[in-house]
């Protein structure tokens, strides 16, 4: 995959804090377009990251930076390494902001699994999309929990 230039971005998540709201859904379980996610965020706690069917506390402290795989990685490596299903838990009183950096290849890149990670008893098992296709169509449908990494697995 050519990565001379990529396509990244920056966005900003606030949750704002509220009395008596233990256990609060920030935001719903999903998986994240792009190859790599960097997030920092200003309390500690929230992100829970699901692992073998249980959801696990992200140690994630104020300042520091959490590097999550997204959906193209788990493409270009066929599958080697996968995109983390994660959620957000709000349970303290206190506002919490985030700011995840997307780290993508370029919009026209085509991303396929790696000859490295493909051979006889390992066929691509992901349908080849520029990244500005996946981008759009997880932009209209990841909302229903239909993520397009699910749509393009063979
Ligand atoms: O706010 C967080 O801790 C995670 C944010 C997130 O998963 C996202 O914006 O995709
Ligand atoms: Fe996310």
């Amino acid at each position: 995959m050519k990565l001379e230039s990529g396509y990244d971005f920056f966005t900003a998540n606030d949750y704002p804090s509220r009395k008596n709201s233990e256990n609060r859904i920030g935001q719903f379980a999903h998986i994240d377009p792009g190859l790599l996610i960097l997030i920092i965020q200003n309390v500690s706690g929230g992100l829970q990251v699901q692992h073998n069917g249980k959801w696990l506390n992200v140690n994630l402290k104020p300042n520091w930076i959490f590097v999550n795989v997204a959906d193209h990685l788990e493409i270009l490596t066929n599958g080697k390494y996968k995109s983390a299903l994660h959620r957000v838990v709000v349970n303290n009183e206190v506002r919490r902001v985030t700011l995840p950096l997307f780290l993508g290849p370029s919009l026209d890149t085509v991303v396929t699994p790696a000859p490295e990670f493909t051979d006889d008893g390992h066929p691509p098992a992901y349908l080849g999309m520029t990244y500005k296709q996946y981008l759009e169509y997880n932009q209209f449908h990841v909302i229903d929990g239909k993520s397009c990494l699910n749509q393009i697995r063979l």
